[in-house]
């Protein structure tokens, strides 16, 4: 017998299911939200969910993952009275086992039942899940938890893996985990970054060659296969595999064996591949750069990581992980993070996903030096931007709670008129100013935007930068005052030459932290105004950012801009954006999303 949860809101589907369940010998819950769902699956576990996905709205096929992510994993088999359209193939994509087409037959319904449960039963035993080891991955998010199932089903078979992600979501991390927890664990973990591999020694390089077979091959030598052998290769960024490659590799992963490059005879190697792309795989298919059988092979098994912006929830523990890993690396005591700053993190849209967040956390812990605490001043400048707007979007929430809270303290009250345009711009009180800014709950407003001449913040891929003018903060105090300019512009940016160059610096966050695309230059100095690109890009900052975090910045800016004209010219209308735009219907909510854009008021 086993238990069987019925999701259905419009009340159409329960009078023949239960019936048709209950005979077939199994327990049966009927509920109407996803919400009931849940709880009811935290009470007691399920194996199996039948899931209107026709409602529109949270308790359709949205809820679907939440689901599957419940105690005991169970089976979702969605039901659909559409007989047209994309539902029952959008419901396989979000994870369905199978899709019932109203009215259901009862003999179907007893079928599919089970040969559900019988699938449900082989995965449970072989995943063990509580048995996989992490390795070094954190996080808890339901989102994480299914691509850990699925690493847990992966590691169990010898099947070739496909990790798919955007850069920096652990695919690396979950390559090596696959390994760890397969067979195969104690033999070698063989890491190719298909990126790097050139074209004319791809070959060589892999599948090895024979003394002699060319120019500089003064010994044989094992290809990486060869050195697979018993363990697992892992091929890294599969994508910018070149297409003769692609070929050879296609032939090793049916043949198991291959020939070095003048070689006489064939080699055999036992080995299991782990392949990963950033790429759209499918696309490259479609377009005619990725090989469609090479795909067919590697795609028997498929995690897909999701960004971190849509596991919010394990950004904090990542954090806490990652500030304690630094600090310990440069022997300092450890930091804690402000609610305020776990608020920012968790407002960040993270482009490079983890390794964007590592790498705002090196720069937010050199920026806090002597400090114990970090608060969101101490990340860089183009992340408190983005953070400020993410902010300024649920504005009318948060303006709510304030009202439940005592008052602002007079720090924030003081930044606040200044934003206004009253401030006085004079830096008398800075040093106290910053400090009290930083323990509220204020955010984006300059008062501290004085660690401009810290270290640079090294984008998704850099080093840290050094530790030497922390003490910026002192200026950071002063600048306090030019929080009090942040619309009306650069008062606060003349005084002394220090000011000026920290003005400079918050040219940048000022063009972020402007209404949409409307970047106002703030110019260093009255007499000596940089060009207008300078600014815009802001290369005019004291802090000359790295390449890929100044490209990052006008990319987002770019795009912000683009949606914001593209609703105005579509007066908000999806089919027509979409004409415009080119873009999918799921890309541009996606990127709505992302810059907090409004398909209504497209702002
Ligand atoms: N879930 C996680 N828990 C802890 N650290 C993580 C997690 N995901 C990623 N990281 C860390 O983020 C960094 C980037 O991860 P990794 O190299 O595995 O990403 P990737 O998807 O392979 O990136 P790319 O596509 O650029 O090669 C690494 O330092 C890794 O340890």
């Amino acid at each position: 017998m086993a238990d069987v949860l019925v999701i259905d809101p419009t009340r159409r589907y329960r009078e023949y299911l239960v019936p048709a369940i209950t005979a077939a010998g199994h327990a049966c819950r009927v509920v109407s939200t996803c919400e009931e769902a849940v709880a009811s699956g935290r009470r007691r576990a399920c194996e199996v969910v039948l899931l209107d996905v026709d409602t529109p709205g949270p308790e359709g096929l949205a809820c679907l993952p939440e689901l599957s992510a419940m105690r005991g994993q169970p089976e979702v088999l969605a039901l659909t009275a559409q007989r047209t359209g994309n539902r029952a193939e959008d419901a396989i994509r979000a994870g369905a086992w199978d899709v019932l087409l109203h009215p259901i037959p009862e003999s179907s319904m007893r079928q599919v039942l089970e040969r559900c449960l019988y699938h449900h039963a082989a995965k449970v035993a072989l995943i063990g899940q509580a048995n996989i080891k992490r390795g070094d991955i954190i996080g808890t998010s339901l989102p994480l938890e299914r691509c850990l199932h699925s690493l847990g089903v992966a590691a169990r078979t010898d099947t070739n893996v496909l990790i798919l992600g955007e850069t920096g979501t652990g695919k690396e991390l979950f390559a090596r985990a696959v390994h760890e927890n397969s067979e195969r664990a104690g033999r070698g973990f063989i890491v190719v970054d298909c990126t790097n591999l050139p074209s004319t020694l791809a070959e060589s390089i892999l599948f090895g060659h024979e003394r002699g077979s060319f120019t500089g091959a003064d010994a044989a030598r094992d290809g990486l296969f060869k050195q697979a052998d018993g363990g697992t290769i892992f091929l890294d960024e599969i994508g910018d595999l070149d297409l003769s490659v692609q070929k050879s590799l296609l032939r090793v992963l049916q043949e198991r064996t291959f020939r070095p490059i003048s070689a006489r005879n064939e080699v055999r190697s036992d080995f299991r591949l782990v392949a990963a792309t950033n790429c759209d795989i499918e696309d490259m298919v479609r377009r005619g750069a990725f090989r469609k059988d090479l795909y067919h092979r590697l795609k028997t098994r498929i995690i897909q990581l999701p960004p971190l912006r849509e596991r919010r929830d394990d950004i904090e523990p990542l954090a806490r992980h990652y500030v304690d890993r630094i600090c310990r690396q440069h022997r300092l005591a450890a930091k804690q993070m402000s609610p305020d700053f776990v608020d920012a993190v968790q407002l960040y849209h993270w482009p490079g996903n983890v390794r964007d967040l590592i790498n705002a956390l090196h720069y937010a812990v050199q920026a806090a030096f002597a400090e114990q605490r970090l608060y969101p001043q101490h990340l860089p400048v183009e992340i408190r931007g983005h953070v400020m707007r993410a902010r300024r979007s649920l504005a009318p929430a948060r303006e709510h709670d304030e009202e439940m809270h005592p008052p602002m303290s007079s720090a924030r009250a003081g930044t606040e008129a200044g934003s206004a345009g009253t401030g006085t711009g004079t830096g008398d009180n800075g040093r106290g100013h910053a400090t009290e800014a930083r323990q509220s709950d204020t955010f984006g407003q300059s008062d501290t935007f004085g660690q401009s001449g810290q270290s640079e913040y090294a984008g998704a891929s850099g080093q840290p930068g050094t530790y030497g003018q922390s003490g910026a903060y002192g200026q950071s105090g002063g600048l306090g005052l030019s929080g009090g300019v942040a619309r009306s512009g650069r008062a606060g940016a003349s005084g002394t030459a220090v000011h000026a160059g920290a003005g400079a610096a918050f040219a940048m966050s000022a063009a972020d932290l402007h209404d949409g695309a409307r970047a106002m230059p703030a110019p260093s100095s009255d007499t000596c105004p940089p060009p207008v690109e300078r600014e815009r890009f802001g290369f005019a900052n004291e802090v000359f950012p790295s390449f890929r975090s100044a490209r990052e910045v006008t990319m987002d800016r770019m795009e912000s801009a683009y949606l914001m004209e593209l609703i105005r010219r579509s007066r908000g209308e999806i089919a027509s954006a979409i004409a415009l735009s080119g873009l999918s219907r799921a890309r541009l909510y996606e990127l709505l999303q992302k810059h907090s854009i409004s398909l209504r008021t497209g702002n």
